[in-house]
Parts: C-alpha cells; sequence; structure tokens
C-alpha cells in the first residue's frame, strides 16, 4: 500500500509560528494553510493540537502534526513521547513526525516504541533526521517517511544557510523504497528544484512560505545595517 498520502513529488508547507509571533493563532494558520491549499501544496506541516485542528478544519489536505514541547531530562522537542503522538492523533493529523535522531528520549521512551505507538493509533510517521546516518535505525523502528528536518546548518550547504542537499542525496540512495523529504531551509523555488533532483520525493517549506514575522525582520535587518543618515 502506498502510505505517502500523495505527498510524492509535492510541496509541503509548514504553518508555523513560535511563540513571540503575533501570528501564533489557530485561525491565522488555518488562512495560512488555505492559501497553501489552493496554491497547490500537496500537504500541511502543523504544530500542536489547536493548530492542527483548526487546520483540519480548514483545509482537506493531509497534515502531517507534530508537538513541540521541552522537557527538563532530553534534547528532544519535536514529538518526543507517546503521550505528544497522543495529542497529535486525537487534534486529527493523518501523519506524525516525530524526532528520529538516536538521542534520549524523555522518560527513558525510545525512538521504537514512540513509532510502535503511532502506528497503533494508525498514523503514518516521519522520522525528523538530524543525520543521514540516523536512517537505518528510523526505518528498523518502522518509520514510513524520512525527513532532514534536524541536519544542522553545515559548510556542505547548496548556499550559506540553504539547504543541505547531501543529506537528501545519501538518504535517498540508501532507502530506495521510503519516501524521503527534504526540510530544512529550503526558501527559493531554485532550492526546491535542487533537492527535487537531489532525490527528494517532497519537500517541506517554512519560514520562506509562512513566517512574515521573521521574513519582515531579516528585510528590516537589512536596511539598519546598510542605511547611511544623511
Ligand atoms: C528544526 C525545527 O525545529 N524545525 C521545525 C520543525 O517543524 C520548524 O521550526 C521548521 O520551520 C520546519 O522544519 C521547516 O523548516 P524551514 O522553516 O527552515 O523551512
Amino acid at each position: 500500500m502506498d502510505n505517502t498520502h500523495g505527498l510524492r513529488g509535492g510541496v509541503i508547507i509548514s504553518c508555523q509560528a513560535p511563540e513571540d509571533s503575533p501570528l501564533r493563532d489557530p485561525h491565522v494558520m488555518a488562512r495560512m494553510a488555505q492559501a497553501a491549499q489552493k496554491a497547490g501544496a500537496v500537504g500541511i506541516r502543523a504544530e500542536g493540537a489547536l493548530d492542527i485542528a483548526a487546520i483540519k478544519a480548514a483545509c482537506t489536505l493531509p497534515i502531517i502534526g507534530i508537538r513541540k514541547h521541552h522537557y527538563p531530562d532530553s534534547d528532544v522537542y519535536i514529538t518526543a513521547t507517546t503521550h505528544d503522538v497522543d495529542i497529535v492523533a486525537d487534534a486529527g493529523a493523518q501523519i506524525v513526525a516525530l524526532d528520529g535522531t538516536d538521542r534520549p528520549r524523555p522518560g527513558g521512551q525510545t525512538l521504537a516504541e514512540v513509532i510502535a505507538h503511532a502506528k497503533q493509533r494508525g498514523l503514518i510517521v516521519m522520522a525528523d533526521l538530524s543525520d543521514p546516518a540516523q536512517g537505518p535505525a528510523a526505518v528498523a523502528s518502522g518509520a514510513d517517511l524520512l525527513g532532514t528536518t534536524l541536519v544542522p546548518e553545515t559548510s556542505q550547504d547548496v548556499r550559506p544557510h540553504g539547504p543541505n542537499l547531501r543529506a537528501v542525496e545519501i538518504l535517498a540512495k540508501a532507502h530506495p523504497y521510503r519516501l524521503v523529504i527534504g526540510e530544512g531551509r529550503y526558501a527559493t523555488p531554485a532550492d526546491i528544484a535542487a533537492g527535487m533532483r537531489a532525490g527528494a520525493g517532497a519537500i517541506v517549506v517554512g519560514r520562506a512560505a509562512t513566517d512574515t514575522y521573521a521574513l519582515a525582520g531579516d528585510f528590516v535587518r537589512a536596511a539598519q545595517a546598510t542605511h547611511v543618515p544623511n
């Protein structure tokens, strides 16, 4: 069975607003998702029960749900535990993305346990990786989709602060039967094309498509840094 929910070959728009953003409002995120759907996106990535539920009510695209929560005993913060999976499932997401790294998780839960729980809840699972070397363990634990979400900025990036295409290439070669999702710092149509050429089956765009607050700040800071007063 194809469990990629029609994501293959398309762009997924991440509709998230950081805590300090004036855009942090489920109604705003739902409108963003509607705009993404109208523009032809194949899926939405969304954080937290309220945003997921509002987006589900406003658009028909598949939702990759996450819950970001910082636990005191672990650095893992993207859908770290079975409890986080439940929150995403109860909100109505069809797909859950979760931290797929080998870092210790809160309460000593393992990646395999959290993925098994997500499967029990009927969810497709996307593993957010920080290194392509984590792919085999994520697949062995049951991940359906592999994302480069947590791959940090490196000198291998296609441009400074751009996406890491090497991670996509390695994952796509190593896992030909899994959908590899390029995610992290895709910001231009040329980035999307490069990611697809590198072997991505789909690409997530967040900040560059939906974070007006951050983008406006970039423009403002550029002006402030270069303006010479008369
Ligand atoms: C690292 C992390 O926590 N990433 C988060 C995961 O959901 C989001 O903050 C990103 O916006 C998302 O991955 C899309 O990436 P970009 O915004 O660079 O297009």
